[in-house]
């Protein structure tokens, strides 16, 4: 379990997190919503340490997220992968190696560098690729993929840190429907198949009610809403996203939706699941 506890981190004058306490069970697909500068990239970088844990505590089972150093940190990163809005590939590399990249901060630096890595991580590069729908596209450079298929990579990538946690911010914000539902369906699929928690700040609300099992709304750098995509009121809407909240429920995502790609709400889910 992770667990934030009373978790403020300040910016100078700007309270970018607010007392926020959160506990994300083994296995939750949570979206965090909220308007720009509502405190959504700083929390995700305050779980891997990315940025430094200001006041309050940050635990994952018995490890204390704000204590770790060196090797420690390096292998916490590692166990919670991040995934950014712009990709972060290296362009001038193929897509394969962009992937073994991921052994990174797990392996030994050196074979690394010189891009030697061992049979068993270019067979589970191979075999994430493959699962994101990607091996053609192997050994072509990233730069010469579309937005959608980057952001494959880099979960691709993720993958294999071997998380336990996923943590993607904006990872659709770039990216046309189409492509943002192809990223949405690889980020649900890995949750629900690896029972990886994956914990994804969004922009518009519609990705966030068509794929996660619990809503956390922020503003001003404090959460506002907890709970389910049904619990999701006009009234709380309106309290998250103040005077954007018709930016917010943006639909292009799905009312677009096409027959082959098919994305059905948390609620649908659930109700297959149970059959
Ligand atoms: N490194 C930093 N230095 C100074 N201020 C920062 C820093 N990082 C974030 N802030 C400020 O903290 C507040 C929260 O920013 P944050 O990026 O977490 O919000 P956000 O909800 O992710 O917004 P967006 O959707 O635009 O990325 C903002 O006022 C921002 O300007």
């Amino acid at each position: 379990m992770l667990e934030l506890n009373k978790v403020t981190k300040r910016f100078g004058d700007t309270v970018a997190v607010n007392n926020v306490s959160l506990s994300f069970a083994p296995g939750q697909m949570v979206g965090i919503i909220g308007r720009s500068g509502a405190g959504k990239s700083t929390l995700l970088r305050l779980i891997n340490r990315l940025t430094s844990i200001g006041e309050g505590r940050i635990t994952y089972g018995d490890i204390d997220v704000a204590a770790l150093e060196g090797k420690q940190l390096r292998a916490w990163r590692a166990r919670c992968a991040m995934i950014f809005q712009q990709f972060n590939l290296v362009n001038r590399l193929d897509v394969l190696t962009n992937v073994l990249i991921g052994r990174i901060g797990t392996a030994a630096t050196l074979p690394v560098m010189f891009k030697r890595f061992p049979a068993s991580d270019r067979a589970s590069a191979v075999m994430a690729l493959d699962r994101l729908d990607l091996l053609p596209q192997g050994l072509q450079r990233a730069d010469t993929l579309s937005g959608g298929q980057q952001q494959r990579v880099a979960i691709a990538r993720a993958l294999m840190q071997k998380p336990s946690l996923i943590l993607a911010d904006e990872p659709i914000a770039s990216l046309d429907p189409r492509n943002a539902r192809l990223v949405m369906d690889a980020l649900h699929a890995i949750n629900k198949q690896d029972k990886i928690t994956v914990i994804c700040n969004l922009h518009t609300l519609d990705a966030a009610r068509a794929y996660c099992d619990r809503i956390v709304g922020m503003a001003h750098g404090s959460v506002v809403f907890d709970g389910s995509p049904t619990q999701l009121t006009s009234a709380v809407i309106q309290q998250i996203y103040g005077d954007e909240s018709e930016d917010a429920v943006d639909e292009t995502l799905t009312s677009t939706m096409g027959a082959q790609l098919p994305v059905r709400t948390a609620a649908e889910r659930h109700l297959e699941a149970a059959h």
